[in-house]
């Protein structure tokens, strides 16, 4: 018998205790991911109640907003940060949580170490208080972001209570062209369907691109899911998929990986698998992509030039003058030449070794173009000692890089990373939102590692193609 039901739902249906009277369903939930930002509220929740951790061992903790990528050292300068950061290690403490903590080598950006782990498993359910955990996705699990509230409730109970969305596959058919990335596909779907296009629904990506792409490509382009407004994104189990987890330390060993893997792979949306919704691009159509202003879908082909305001529907064009105001940019300009001012690469979208390998292949040779501050900010400590073991530091060194510690850093600046006042930063980010890099009038171009490399190289917004 074919079933016909997609990935997410056959995930969904095994994970659902019962339906509720209000008509969510409780989840259960497989994993759960916590950080130092959202989970000291949670805990304190429980401590009211005098309530335990249901199943502590399901999950484990890691140091990534706050973390200083210069120093370590304790206290940390910011009080704020000092004080969640003993939060979070009391809290794991006496709620018998494993964590990452800081002198651990397995700690770095929660949406990295999951994967890196083998925590993110195929055919689970994962949640963390943090939107970009649709990431885990990239491995054919349902994996969401949720709420302070919703991190005690599954601390307490191990479920919680969810309407299930809708179910939009997302094909992207054809050849990426020569110099497009994971993360020009994943903007290019935004600008698309819109930031608010994927409410409602999880997106499943399939076809040709993601069956050829890495489970670190995928993790890019899972990752920006909840950019598009989508719940979580995720993309079927294959071979790549089992290749990545075999080995890796929390992943099923020996006889038990075996039949894991097998069943992992029955998982995937067949032929006649139904969705709610089907949308189809066709990869050659896909640009290296520069975001211009204050949300991930304003973005244009690095050949283009920026849209005019009364091109948008008339709903749409307060936003977009209200963007080229923030961004001090013109209708109808070129953005290839504009110039930057900072150059960041990292985050949880493209802080893997993959993304530092092709950024320090654009940089070798080269070096960061005058007045620049450029900086590279691994996503894990395992991802920074790969990078030392390849050389990665030293060519980002030689060419006036700055070489960092593991953390989100300058995604979001909760930590000494910040843009100053109306600096313009390439970035190799997921938000473009205003202020979102420390500074209240800063300003964030998004793109893809390679182009942030040909940026710093050459000081302005470059296509990465022209320097290869
Ligand atoms: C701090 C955290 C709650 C937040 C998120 O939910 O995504 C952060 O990781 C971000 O990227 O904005
Ligand atoms: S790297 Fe950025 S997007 Fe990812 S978890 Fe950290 S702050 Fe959020």
């Amino acid at each position: 018998m074919t079933d016909s039901r997609n990935l997410f739902n056959k995930v969904w249906d095994l994970h659902a205790c019962q339906t509720l009277p209000s008509g969510q369903d409780q989840l259960f939930i497989g994993l759960h991911l916590i950080h130092e930002v959202t989970s000291p509220q949670a805990f304190a929740i429980l401590r009211e109640r005098n309530l335990k951790v249901a199943y502590p061992e399901r999950t484990v903790a890691t140091v990534d907003h706050i973390v200083p990528t210069q120093s370590t050292a304790r206290p940390f300068v910011d009080l704020l940060a000092e004080e969640m950061m003993s939060a979070i290690e009391k809290n794991c403490r006496d709620f018998g949580i494993r964590l990452f903590d800081l002198v651990d080598n397995r700690q770095g950006v929660v949406h990295i170490v999951g994967p890196e782990q083998g925590l993110t498993l195929p055919g689970m359910t994962i949640a963390c208080g943090d939107s970009h955990t649709s990431t885990h996705g990239a491995f054919g699990s349902i994996a969401f972001g949720i709420g302070t509230s919703q991190v005690a409730d599954v601390l307490a109970t191990q479920t919680l209570a969810l309407a299930r969305p809708k179910v939009r596959k997302v094909e992207v058919t054809g050849q990426l062209k020569p110099g497009v990335y994971a993360k020009d596909v994943i903007l290019h779907i935004i600008r698309k369907l819109g930031v608010q296009g994927g409410v409602g629904y999880a997106y499943e990506y399939a076809g040709d691109v993601f069956d050829r792409m890495s489970m670190e490509e995928r993790m890019t382009v899972c990752n920006m899911s909840i950019e598009g407004g989508a719940r979580c994104g995720y993309i079927n189990p294959d071979q790549t998929t089992v290749d990545y987890i075999q080995g890796r330390p929390f992943a099923p060993q020996g006889e038990e990986f075996e039949r894991a893997a097998k069943w992992w792979l029955s998982l995937a949306s067949g032929k006649d698998a139904q969705f709610d919704d089907v949308v189809v691009f066709k990869a050659e159509e896909i640009e290296p992509t520069v975001t211009w202003g204050i949300t991930p879908a304003q973005s244009v082909g690095v050949k283009e030039t920026l849209p005019t305001i009364s091109s948008f529907p008339a709903d749409d064009q307060k936003v977009i003058s209200e963007a080229f105001q923030y961004m001090d940019l013109k209708e109808g300009q070129p953005i290839q030449g504009l110039k930057i001012n900072v150059a960041f690469i990292g985050s949880c979208t493209n802080g893997r070794i993959s993304d530092l390998r092709e950024a320090a292949r654009i940089v070798k040779g080269r070096h960061v173009a005058a007045g620049v501050k450029a900086l590279v900010v691994p996503g894990s400590q395992l991802v920074r000692k790969q990078a030392m073991e390849e050389g990665l530091d030293k060519i980002f060194e030689e060419a006036g890089f700055e070489w960092r510690g593991a953390g989100c850093s300058m995604c979001l600046a909760m930590n000494p990373d910040k843009l100053q006042g109306n600096e313009v930063c390439a970035s190799s980010s997921n938000r473009n939102f205003k202020g979102r890099q420390g500074s209240p009038t800063g300003r964030t171009l998004l793109m893809s590692p390679a182009m942030v490399a040909a940026a710093a190289v050459t000081g302005a917004v470059t296509d990465v193609r022209e320097l290869e």
